[in-house]
């Protein structure tokens, strides 16, 4: 389904991502771990074709999607939805708005620019607004929301493209522990009922063990770790950031402790 070959791309004399390769046969939900500056985030670019590779494919069901140009190129942009840290929103826009945006590569630009949108495509930004549970800011404007929920916002303007894939940049790395963990079961949710592919750039170990199928750990460009979660020990956690023997994986941790809080969680889920 994704092949990812020989991927590399240097920024002058520095090799951002270095002779990565894996293959993923199904739409499984990936976390890409590794320390600042390991790759991550460019080779999601990369795969969005935001970035160019300096060598190397990614071929998504036998097309080599770097090779794409034109209308072919943007047509991949939008089966491969982008989430950034920063949500990326308009902020004074309101939440409905927003969410169709998504479907702006499809539409003709007049329409956009004076906020036309066909009926079906309202009524479906709001049933995805309802499935992340907040539709009932739909009317806010972005920029009152939490940041829990203007990523859940930045969720469902992916889901209006309708994506095959959805890639997430440091999805949660703004977020408090309990709104990293509603984005995070949101996009799991999405994968198992979807079957959409997710690969998510992850910062905190414990959030890639307990949210993906597989894990992909980067340092320096390179793929040093490619395997289940259970397979992700403290020693390959080690080896993967680099870290010497007072590694802890308390520092890359997002897990809640206080019960207070964890009933705030479950309270939210409801909604969810
Ligand atoms: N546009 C650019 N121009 C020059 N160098 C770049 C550019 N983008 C990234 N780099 C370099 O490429 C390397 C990998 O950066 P990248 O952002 O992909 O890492 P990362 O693992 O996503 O880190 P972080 O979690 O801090 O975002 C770094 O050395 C970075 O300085």
């Amino acid at each position: 389904m994704l092949v990812v070959d020989q991927l590399t791309k240097r920024f002058g004399a520095n090799t951002a991502v270095d002779n990565a390769s894996f293959t993923v046969d199904r739409p499984l939900m990936i976390g890409i771990i590794g320390r600042s500056g390991a790759g991550k985030s460019t080779f999601l670019r990369m795969m969005n074709r935001l970035t160019d590779a300096s060598e190397g494919e990614i071929r998504f069901e036998g097309r080599n999607v770097l090779a794409l140009k034109g209308a072919d190129k943007r047509a991949w942009q939008s089966d491969c939805a982008m989430i950034f840290q920063q949500f990326n929103l308009v902020p004074r826009m309101d939440v409905v708005s927003n969410v169709l945006h998504g479907t702006l590569a499809k539409r003709p630009v007049l329409s956009t620019m004076f906020n036309l949108y066909p009926r079906e495509d309202i009524h479906r930004a709001i049933d995805i607004l309802e499935r992340l549970g907040i539709a009932a800011h739909a009317a806010k404007r972005a920029e009152a929301l939490s940041g829990g929920q203007q990523q859940r916002v930045a969720i469902a303007r992916a889901l209006m493209q309708d994506p095959k894939v959805i890639l997430a940049d440091e999805p949660i790395a703004s977020l408090d522990p309990m709104n990293a963990q509603i984005v995070m079961k949101a996009l799991r949710r999405i994968h198992d009922e979807d079957g959409r592919m997710v690969i998510a750039n992850l910062h905190t170990l414990d959030t890639a063990r307990r949210y993906c199928d597989r894990v992909i750990g980067m340092r320096d460009g390179r793929i040093v770790f490619d395997g289940t979660p259970a397979q992700l020990t403290t020693g390959v956690a080690r080896d993967i950031y680099g870290a010497g023997s007072d590694f802890s994986e308390d520092a890359t941790s997002t897990e809640i402790r206080e019960p207070v809080a964890v009933t705030e969680i479950r309270h939210a889920e409801v909604a969810l």
